[in-house]
């Protein structure tokens, strides 16, 4: 079982830093993860655009993103307000603006609902109230069902995947007005590549996971069987990813180039899931540190290759 956080154990911040107002927005909106939400909310636009027969390069495709960029990282800000006191017990993330005190939490607070309600408003005014709800839908769950649960029962990462998921649909809704199985396809490509990217996390920093009192699998108590469980659960859904990744082609959105290059890539991001395993073997070692960390970096690099193969490769035509 994880270990339950006291205030004792507050930490020093990994890298000692004075950041700017504008570092620590960047910190406090996630950029580097809300820049991946938008691609792939990018991906599912272009994607229903090219289904409608219209180019997708015009002004609804930069209108769309910057609403879901301003609602991500309202979420972001959010997630951060409720998990300060966290943040500083775990030496990720301990240096976190919110955490450390230089962004208050009123501060945080009113930013978070602010980019979040009218990030939403806008989507629903300048695409459609189905893309606008999404999003909104997708916000609630990520700060108020997963954010709280991260600290109650293991089962959080499932529930974490499902507004991890919905950008690209939400990006489909934004270009079509309605779900449809393309959209539906794309939710469960991204829903199946989060298991092995987060379990790949939650190994890295289990000590830090667990000394906050937050429930990954890679925290449970008996380190072996833990070790076996976290590489289990990223081997079930590394090999679900190849099937996953080919239905587009079954649904007529993409070609076979795309098939083969997403054979591919599923090939590489299940080779370095095998080679994860050997944590269950060396749980301690650096090394078993090391297997994680390559495969955190195999999956941010796999996503979007796989995401411009099926652009590249998509049916319909391109018209500038
Ligand atoms: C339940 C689902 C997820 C969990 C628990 C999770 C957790 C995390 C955590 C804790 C990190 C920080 C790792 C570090 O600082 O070394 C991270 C990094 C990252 N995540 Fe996720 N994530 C999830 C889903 C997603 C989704 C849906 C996306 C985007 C589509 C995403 C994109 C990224 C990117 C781009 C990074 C940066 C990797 C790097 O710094 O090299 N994640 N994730
Ligand atoms: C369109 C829209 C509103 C999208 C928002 C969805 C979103 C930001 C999903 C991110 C996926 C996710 C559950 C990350 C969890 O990291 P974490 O928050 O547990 O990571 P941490 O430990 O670094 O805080």
């Amino acid at each position: 079982m994880a270990t339950s956080a006291t205030s004792d154990q507050v930490l020093a911040p990994a890298k000692a830093a004075n950041p700017t107002l504008f570092a620590d927005y960047a910190t406090l909106f996630k950029l580097r993860v809300s820049t991946m939400v938008i691609i792939t909310a990018g991906a599912g636009f272009y994607l229903g655009s090219l289904r409608s027969g219209i180019s997708p390069f015009h002004a609804g495709l930069v209108q769309a993103l910057i609403g879901i960029a301003v609602v991500t990282c309202g979420s972001s800000a959010l997630n951060q307000a409720l998990e300060r006191k966290t943040d500083l017990l775990m030496r990720r993330t301990a240096d976190r603006p919110m955490a450390a005190g230089r962004i208050g939490f009123a501060h945080g607070l009113i930013l978070g609902f602010a980019a979040t309600f009218l990030g939403s408003l806008y989507l629903a005014y300048i695409t459609n109230l189905l893309t606008g709800t999404l999003t909104l839908l997708t916000a609630i769950s990520y700060v108020a069902i997963y954010t709280p649960l991260k600290r109650v029962t293991t089962v959080n990462t499932f529930i974490g995947a499902f507004p991890g998921a919905l950008p690209p649909l939400i990006g489909w809704t934004a270009a079509r007005g309605m779900i449809e199985w393309p959209g539906v396809a794309l939710f469960a490509i991204l829903f199946v590549w989060q298991f092995p990217h987060f379990m790949a996390i939650g190994w890295m920093y289990r000590e830090d996971y667990a000394r906050a009192g937050i429930r990954l699998t890679p925290t449970l108590a008996n380190t072996r069987y833990a070790a076996r469980s976290t590489v289990i659960q990223s081997l079930f859904y590394a090999i679900l990813m190849i099937p996953v990744s080919l239905w587009p082609v079954s649904l007529g959105i993409t070609g076979y180039v795309y098939g083969v290059a997403a054979t591919l890539l599923g090939l590489g991001y299940l080779w370095y899931t095998i080679r994860f395993w050997r944590i269950v073997h060396e749980p301690d070692a650096t090394a078993s540190r090391q297997y994680a960390r390559d495969l955190l970096r195999i999956s941010v690099i796999y996503l979007p290759l796989l995401l411009a193969s099926m652009m590249l490769d998509a049916k319909g035509r391109l018209l500038f």
